[in-house]
Formats: C-alpha cells, sequence, structure tokens
C-alpha cells in the first residue's frame, strides 16, 4: 500500500479520501454510502467525554471490521510462545538500576509482531492506567497479517531501519528519529524496507498522549503542533487467506480473515495515527547557569487526575547548545519520584559515555540514585565553561511514569541484560577533604 502524504496538525479533525466523493456530506452515517462502501465509527474516548476530550473517527470501508473467523490464543512461531504480553508479574522489584544492551537482530525471518519483546511495564488496561514497555527486533516484513491493540495506543520509536506502516486510515513512513503513535484498535501491517530493524515501543494504558502545556513558555516551543503529521486515506482491497492478531486484555489472540482489514477508503474525525521527526523538535535549555529538570524536554504527556502528574511523559534529549556557566553541564546526580525508561537512538547521550549504545535501555525506578557515571563526571567537572559545546549527535529517550516500572523476567533473564551496570559509578571518588 502507497503513502497518500499526509495531513498536518496535531488532534485535529481531518476529512480524507482515496477516491473523491467517498466521504458523505453534512451527516455521517446515510442509507448508502458511495462506492458501495460501509460505514463505521471508531472512537476512542467515552461517548461523552468532554468535547476537548472526545475523538472519534468514522470510516468508510468495503467491508466492516466485524467480519474475520473466531479468535484463539495466539501461538507464535518463535520456540518460547510470544514474548509480547502484559505479564510484569507480581515479584518484588529490587531498586537496582538497571541496563541492557541492545536486543540482538534475530537470524531466522521474525516480523515486528514476533519481534515485539515485553521488557516492562506496570497497571494496565483495566485500571487504565500505566505502559508497557517493549523492545522490537525484526528482519521481515508482516506477510498476510495484519494487528490491532485493544489495551493501549502503542508509542513507536524506530531505532535502526524504517518501517513501513500501512494502517487502517492511511500509510504512516518512519525512519530513526521519528515517532508514530497508533490509536488503540487501528489496524496495522508493518513492513522493513530495510531489512534487519530495531526500536522501542511504548503502550499507553492511560489517557491518550497529547502535547504538554507551555506555561510561561508561551504559545511556541517544544514540539509544535503543526510537525505532526496524520496520513491521507489509502486503501488496499485484497481478498486471500490472511491472519488478524489482536492484543487483547495483555495477551495475543489470532483470527482468520479472507480479506484485508485495510480496506478504508475515505475517513473523517480525530482519532487517526500520526507521526513526529524529533528532529523539529525546538529545544530549550538555560542560558545562565544549572541543568534545568528533564520537563523542559518533554514532547508527550499522558496525563493523570493529579495535576501535573503523567501517566506517561515521553520526553527526548536532543542535539543542543550548552553554554551555562559555573554549572556542571551533563545531568546531575538525582534521586526522582518518578520511575524512568531511557532509550539511545542515535549517537551518544551526554550522562553516560560507556555501555549506553544505540538500542540500549535503562530502568532507574522511583528514588534509585542515578546519574552520569564516573568518566562523564570526571571530564565535565574539568571541562572550560569559557566556551560553548555542542552535543550535536544524539537523540536519546526518556518513558517516564508515575508508578515503578516492574521489568519483567524474561528482561531479568535475558543475555543482553548488564549484570556489571552499577560498575559505572564505582569510579566515583571520595574528594572530600574536611577544612
Ligand atoms: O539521565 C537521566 O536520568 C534522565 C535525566 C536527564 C536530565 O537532563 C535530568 C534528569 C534526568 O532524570
Ligand atoms: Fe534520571
Amino acid at each position: 500500500m502507497k503513502s497518500n502524504g499526509y495531513q498536518s496538525g496535531f488532534g485535529n479533525t481531518f476529512a480524507t479520501e482515496a477516491i473523491p466523493g467517498t466521504l458523505p456530506v453534512g451527516r455521517n452515517s446515510p442509507q448508502r454510502v458511495a462506492h458501495g462502501l460501509y460505514a463505521e465509527q471508531l472512537t476512542g474516548t467515552a461517548f461523552t467525554a468532554p468535547r476537548g476530550e472526545n475523538r472519534r473517527s468514522w470510516l468508510y470501508r468495503i467491508r466492516p471490521a466485524a467480519m474475520h473467523g473466531a479468535f484463539e490464543p495466539y501461538a507464535a512461531s518463535l520456540a518460547s510462545g510470544p514474548a509480547f504480553h502484559d505479564d510484569f508479574g507480581d515479584a518484588p522489584v529490587s531498586p537496582d538500576q538497571l541496563r541492557w544492551s541492545p536486543l540482538p537482530i534475530p537470524d531466522t525471518p521474525v516480523d515486528f509482531i514476533d519481534g515485539l519483546f515485553t521488557m516492562a511495564g506496570n497497571g494496565g488496561t483495566d485500571a487504565h492506567a500505566g505502559v508497557g514497555i517493549h523492545l522490537y527486533a525484526a528482519n521481515a516484513d508482516m506477510q498476510g497479517r495484519y494487528f490491532y491493540s485493544a489495551d493501549g495506543e502503542l508509542l513507536i520509536v524506530p531505532q535502526q531501519g524504517r518501517l513501513h506502516i500501512a494502517t487502517e486510515l492511511g500509510v504512516i513512513e518512519l525512519e530513526p528519529q521519528d515517532i508514530a503513535v497508533i490509536p488503540r484498535g487501528v489496524r496495522f501491517r508493518v513492513a522493513l524496507p530495510d531489512g534487519p530493524s530495531r526500536g522501542y515501543v511504548c503502550e499507553n494504558f492511560g489517557a491518550l498522549l497529547r502535547l504538554p502545556d507551555l506555561g510561561p513558555i508561551g504559545s511556541n516551543g517544544l514540539a509544535n503542533p503543526r510537525d505532526f503529521l496524520t496520513p491521507n486515506a489509502a486503501y488496499e482491497d485484497l481478498d486471500g487467506e490472511f491472519e488478524l492478531v489482536a492484543k487483547f486484555g495483555g495477551r495475543l489472540w489470532r483470527a482468520s480473515i479472507d480479506h484485508s482489514p485495510l480496506d478504508v477508503v475515505g475517513w473523517h474525525g480525530n482519532y487517526a495515527p500520526y507521526k513526529y521527526d524529533l528532529r523539529r523538535f525546538n529545544t530549550i535549555g538555560s542560558v545562565s547557569f544549572d541543568h534545568p529538570d528533564p520537563s523542559i524536554f518533554l514532547v508527550l504527556t499522558s496525563p493523570t487526575d493529579a495535576p501535573g502528574v503523567g501517566n506517561l511523559d515521553f520526553a527526548i534529549f536532543p542535539p543542543r547548545w550548552l553554554v551555562a556557566q559555573d554549572t556542571f553541564r551533563p545531568p546531575w546526580f538525582h534521586r526522582n519520584v518518578a520511575s524512568e525508561f531511557m532509550g539511545l537512538v542515535h549517537g551518544a547521550y551526554d550522562a553516560k559515555a560507556d555501555g549506553f549504545a544505540p538500542g540500549a535501555c535503562s530502568l532507574h525506578n522511583c528514588m534509585t540514585g542515578h546519574g552520569p557515571d564516573a568518566a562523564t563526571f570526571e571530564k565535565a567537572s574539568k571541562a572550560d565553561l569559557s566556551k560553548p559545546d555542542v552535543i550535536g549527535d544524539t537523540m536519546a529517550f526518556m518513558f517516564e511514569t508515575r508508578s515503578v516500572i516492574r521489568p519483567t523476567r524474561q528482561a531479568m533473564e535475558a543475555g543482553h541484560r548488564q549484570r556489571d551496570y552499577q560498575e559505572c559509578w564505582a569510579g566515583l571518588r571520595k574528594h572530600f577533604v574536611a577544612p
């Protein structure tokens, strides 16, 4: 399925048709839809959600989404069964700092769905709160099968290789340093134009992601709404023996389907996938002294009922100038009430000299001490502050949540876990000399 381009704006009410004259005018559900299509509504919020929060779209499609065989539990072709689930377990979570090297690319054909490996999470779809955090490593296109999650919206952060995401509402083409959000329920298929591919996925069980308020920053800055792109309608009219894989209640299910569900010829509404190029982020920082709190790096937030407290905050650490005077310029040592899962898409991260390669990830839970490693501390404490410093080649990110992030058993046991991570602080020497 080819891209038909994009419409710009965050959360807009869009109207798009792949064949002219598809969308009904002045109503949503006429007695007969143009071109013999079916009308179907897809809601992403409660019917009665306040207008500013209300999200729904009307889809005009070749066959209704109801048409497929019975679902049965999905047994992945992988020997160990699906590694993609919401089993965050009830085992005690240690407050240790944790870090993992990049997930190895498989040496047998594995597509995006079978390549998903659940690392950590909290809450769940029933609680309408929390997140699931997953890595993917894949090398094959999803062929003859389609996927949706009924549990949460999917924030996709590719790290290696482009993703061609054909969705019911149109095509999204992503490359590393772009992100995409696929809403709960929207069916899609992922192809990998570059072959071996890797990245991160955060499934959001809470309120839908939105742009944060800007407070005293004003009416512009950080991620600007017009840089968010939603696809124009595109469809395929395919009959065949296909599979529909669903994530529902934290588990994978499969059903046979005798046609492509990507058969939406036109749609209108404000519940739709979108993408954003992280390089468009307008980065704001200190031009006097001190390293600011990372809230200035917020791209998207899923709020909770508590003012200012995120269910999921998605922040990035993009290229920027460091000019602060009399300041330790990299991230300071800290302990936070929030829990932080970090990844690196590109380059190097300014708090870690070694061991945090693109594709790696780390987890620093509530009140767990962390910060620059010994080599970074040594270098930044002696840096010449009379000159500005540019961090050119970097794109790190953080999924931050209000609740403790529980690493899965498979993540704790994984071969790519760096069991010696805490050693990165061991070289911090005692400098104190009592006067
Ligand atoms: O490296 C981290 O742990 C993330 C982080 C970055 C920063 O600039 C300030 C605080 C913070 O938690
Ligand atoms: Fe941190």
